[in-house]
Formats: structure tokens, sequence, C-alpha cells
């Protein structure tokens, strides 16, 4: 269960990116974030995996206050939040059983995380993984030689490494073509229904949210203007969550396609 209140970040001192946004979410669906670009849905995410520290408020996972979590409580707390990035965020050099693993590293001492000797059970469950992402034959492969859909899900098993709470993506189809975006979008709602995972989903395409969330949350300046499900989402909807006319067009273009 992750519940938000309240939460407000700044960068520096500039004015607040969220102001006090409140959220939550115990079901074990895709919730799909949209909202204009500099809307706040990354500040979001990165303030639930404190890749960013957000100046007040509350994030409960199971529980925890997440923000008031220091050293070993907050490295055991962010295994249960797997995150998927747009870029990927793979090690290039490393092999693809590597990056996964790497998922782990939490978990193992510090050394033998360092000479990269992992448990069997844990190369197992990584076997496991890149069956189910469909890159088993790319075991060994270095990641610099993947395109971008197979590090996308090199990415995704990377995640799941974690044997996370919950699960986190940015943007993960945005840097991909549109047909690879929806194997990628795919694989991540099956996934979301295979492990019984709530998933956190920021996504620029309306059509996708409405195709693959069972919840859209849209965000403006911070806030959250619309929370509902797919079907709820109207054109008047988009038009108060996209304030710029030319990203509002393009969402309503494909929103009508996809109605058609
Ligand atoms: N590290 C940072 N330092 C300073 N300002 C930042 C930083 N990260 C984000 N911002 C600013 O915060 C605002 C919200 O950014 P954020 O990335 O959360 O929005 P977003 O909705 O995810 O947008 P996008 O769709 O473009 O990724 C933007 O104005 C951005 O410039």
């Amino acid at each position: 269960m992750l519940e938000i209140k309240d939460l407000v970040k700044s960068y520096g001192a500039s004015e607040p990116v969220l102001k006090g946004l409140n959220f939550s979410t115990q079901d074990k669906h895709l919730t799909a974030i949209i909202g204009s670009s500099g809307a706040g849905k990354s500040t979001m995410l990165r303030c639930i995996n404190r890749l960013v520290t957000a100046n007040s408020g509350q994030i409960l996972l199971d529980g925890v206050d997440l923000l008031t979590l220091k050293g070993k409580a907050l490295q055991h707390a962010r295994r249960k939040i797997g995150m998927i990035f747009q870029a990927y965020n793979l090690i290039d050099r490393l092999t693809v059983m590597e990056n996964v693993l790497s998922g782990r590293l939490g978990y193992i001492p510090f050394l033998r995380g360092a000479f990269r000797k992992f448990p069997q059970e844990d190369i197992d469950h990584a076997y496991a993984l890149l069956k189910r992402v469909g890159l088993s034959q790319y075991v060994n492969k270095r990641c610099d030689e993947l395109s971008g859909g197979e590090r996308q899900r090199v990415g995704a098993a990377r995640a799941l490494m974690q044997n996370p709470s919950i699960l986190l993506a940015d943007e993960p189809t945005a840097s991909l073509d549109p047909k690879t975006s929806e194997r990628i979008m795919e694989l991540i709602a099956q996934l979301t229904e295979e492990l019984h995972l709530p998933v956190l989903i920021n996504l620029h395409n309306v059509a996708q949210a409405k195709q693959y969330a069972a919840r859209i949350v849209g965000l403006r300046g911070g806030v959250i203007v619309f929370d509902g499900k797919p079907d709820e989402l109207t054109d008047e909807h988009l038009e108060k969550i996209y304030a710029d006319k030319k990203e509002l067009d393009e969402q309503l273009h494909h929103h009508t396609e996809q109605s058609r």
C-alpha cells in the first residue's frame, strides 16, 4: 500500500514543482500518470524512490514513511521499489545477465557484489526473468549490443530482480519507436497482472494510458486534476490536464483516433 500525503517538492529556490500532492493506491494494477512536460510526473516518482528529496509531506509504503528513513533502513525500503527508466540506465559494458543481477546488489555483501559472484538462486531467478521478458538467447551479450526494446526488457527484468512490492516506470517507452513501445507496454501490463504488483507509470501518450491502465491520474502544475478510470477521462478533462494548446491538440487527436 502506497500513500502520499501533502507532498511538496521544489528544486532550489524556485516555485514548488509538487504543491501538496495527495495520492494513494493499494490496488495491484497499473496506474498511468499523465500530464504536460514539466507537470511534475518524474519528480513524483523520484520522490517515492528517494532519487530526489522532498521538502515536506509523507510517503507511506506499507505503513513506513519513506521520507524519514536514512542509511540501512532507507536502503532496505528502496529494495521494495523497482524502477524502470526512460533511458534504461543499464551498464553498457556489462552483460545482460550482469545487469539483471545488479538489481540484487543491495542484498548481498559488498565484496561479493564487487566481484560479481552471485548465489546460484539469484542466477536462476535472473534466468527465469530473462526468459519471461524474451531474452534467454542474449544472456551473455553486452548491453551496448542490444536494441532499445531489448534494453528496456533488461531494465524490466532488473527491476523485478529486486522482488519489489511496487514498480515505478518513468516514461519507459518514450525512447522507442511506436511498435516497440506497444510491445513494452504490453509486457509491463502482463507483468503487472502476473506478479500482482501495483505499478505507477508516467506516460506521454494518453492513448496508451487508456489502453493499458486501470486508473489514470492527471497532473497539472504539481497537483492532481483528474483521477479516475480510463473510460471516465473525457476531452474536457484533457483540456484541464494539458494547458499547452499544441500538446492538447496532439492528445485529443490520439484520443479521438482511439475512440473510433
Ligand atoms: N534536478 C532538477 N533541478 C532543477 N529543476 C528540476 C530538476 N528536475 C526537474 N526540474 C524541474 O521541475 C519541473 C518538473 O519536472 P518533471 O521532470 O518532474 O516533470 P515531468 O512532468 O516529468 O515532465 P516530462 O514529461 O518533461 O518529463 C520542471 O520545470 C523541471 O524543469
